[in-house]
């Protein structure tokens, strides 16, 4: 294995500092309530507005400022997300009966979490395309009162009109304009104007994943969806602009955003270093772009492709491409990734976008234990079960001798007053 260009490692968001100072903002608002959101929002984003809750003329009114086919893209990304999650969610099914031994009868049943806040990033871009991708499949899933809450643009007192028009189409109940730490503490602990909900989601920048997990347990939270990263496992046949332009697609997001290519073939590797260097002359974003990609980019030349896949599972990527020839004979082998993205056509910003799977993903390793945001993640499969006489009969001494033996008495007696009247 050899670098071609090699990064430092990227700070995990248990730095101390970010620590303290998301605690600080987490107790403000408890205190204080809607004037602590106040504060950080004129704080953070230049925002003096005083009536968090979005109207619906204020909804109404940025229809008008959103182009038509914007409008129209809008809808065909969210027929394609919606019809996705009502697929996956069909898998997820009740188990309404299952014996497990002679009247012994268990099962399951499918539910809803009754409300969540989607959290729509704001702050380097209005990330409207998440509004689509967490609302639709938490309306999906059945749950009752789904909100959504993002920055204002910075220095005004509105979300951007594309991201309330996304929300709008995704069939939101309630948007607030609020965003950061702060947002996350308020709908995880309340305040004048907003009612907490049991689950937050969504992707945010160091101080809303920050809060996400601080506030965990208040609340429940998807997982800590983190900075952006794409990780592309390429052979000689790849071609080097895809390649580049896809690196920087991913890079543009955030200052700690990375890029990973690995491949068999150093030819490639040199040519897609010069066109990211081609490519960032004339890239809009590349004051972004060019910092993440210079600090935590990184080429790696591999002689064998099963060092790749080695590398793919060890690395536990939010976006794997593969941009080799047959890259369906390799899919058994990954385990590890947030999405996956088969062959030189399917791009990653499709999946971004429009394809229809969800793009809150999980980063910093997290697609180690978690594959992100899907309509499962608004659904709770609640277990019961039935005992009948005959089986309490048979099980209840061995729960009995149990309980003794935990030394929890009235476990056991429990179990004993029941025994006796059979
Ligand atoms: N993993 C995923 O699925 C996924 C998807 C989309 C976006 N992302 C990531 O989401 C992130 C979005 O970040 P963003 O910053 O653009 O928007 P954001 O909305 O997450 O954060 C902006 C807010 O952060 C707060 N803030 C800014 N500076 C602060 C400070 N010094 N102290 C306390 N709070 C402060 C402000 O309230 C501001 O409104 C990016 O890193 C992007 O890569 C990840
Ligand atoms: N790539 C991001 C997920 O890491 C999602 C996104 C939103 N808009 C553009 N891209
Ligand atoms: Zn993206």
């Amino acid at each position: 294995m050899k670098y071609i260009k090699q990064s430092i490692e990227r700070p995990s968001s248990d730095l101390t500092h970010l620590k303290e100072s998301v605690v600080s903002i987490i107790d403000q608002v408890r205190l204080e309530g809607d004037d602590a959101l106040f504060k950080f929002n004129a704080q953070f984003d230049l925002n003096e507005r005083k009536s968090l809750r979005v109207t619906e003329a204020e909804i109404k009114n940025a229809y008008d400022h959103v182009p038509v086919s914007l409008i129209e893209d809008l809808k065909i990304a969210s027929d394609h997300i919606k019809r996705f999650a009502t697929a996956q969610k069909s898998t997820i099914t009740d188990l309404p009966s299952f014996m497990v031994a002679p009247g012994i009868e268990l099962g399951h049943r499918v539910v809803p979490i009754e409300s969540c806040l989607c959290y729509v990033p704001g702050g380097n871009y209005p990330l409207f395309s998440s509004a689509l991708m967490l609302v639709i499949p938490a309306k999906v899933a059945g749950v009752k009162r789904v909100v959504a809450c993002s920055p204002s643009v910075k220095g005004t007192e509105h979300i951007a009109p594309e991201t309330l028009v996304a929300l709008d189409i995704a069939g939101v109940d309630e948007i607030y304009v609020v965003g950061g730490a702060h947002a996350i503490a308020a709908f995880s602990y309340g305040t004048e104007s907003i009612k907490p909900v049991d689950l937050i989601v969504g992707p945010g920048n160091q101080y809303v994943t920050e809060a996400k997990r601080q506030c965990y347990g208040q609340i429940g939270i998807d997982f800590v969806a983190g900075p952006s990263e794409v990780m592309i496992l390429a052979d000689d046949h790849a071609d080097p602009e895809m390649l580049a332009a896809d690196l920087l697609a991913q890079s543009e997001h955030d200052l700690l955003a990375k890029g990973i290519l690995v491949t068999t073939s150093e030819t490639i590797a040199l040519q897609t270093l010069q066109a990211v260097e081609n490519q960032l002359k004339s890239l809009e974003t590349a004051d972004i772009a060019r910092k993440s990609w210079e600090v935590f980019g990184e080429i790696i030349v591999i002689d064998h492709l099963n060092e790749g896949i080695d590398l793919c599972n060890r690395l536990a990527p939010e976006h794997l491409e593969l941009a080799i020839q047959e890259p369906e004979s390799i899919i058994d082998q990954l385990y590890n990734y947030g999405s996956l993205f088969i062959g030189e056509w399917s791009a990653e910003v499709l999946g971004d976008y429009i394809s229809g799977t969800n793009h809150t993903l999980p980063t910093l390793k997290a697609a180690r234990y978690t594959g992100g945001v899907y309509v499962g993640t608004f659904l709770k499969t609640l277990t019961h079960q039935t005992i009948k006489p005959e089986a309490l009969k048979k099980i209840g001494p061995s729960a009995y001798r149990m309980a003794k033996s935990e030394g929890l008495h009235a476990h056991a007696n429990a179990v004993d007053v029941r025994l006796k009247r059979l």
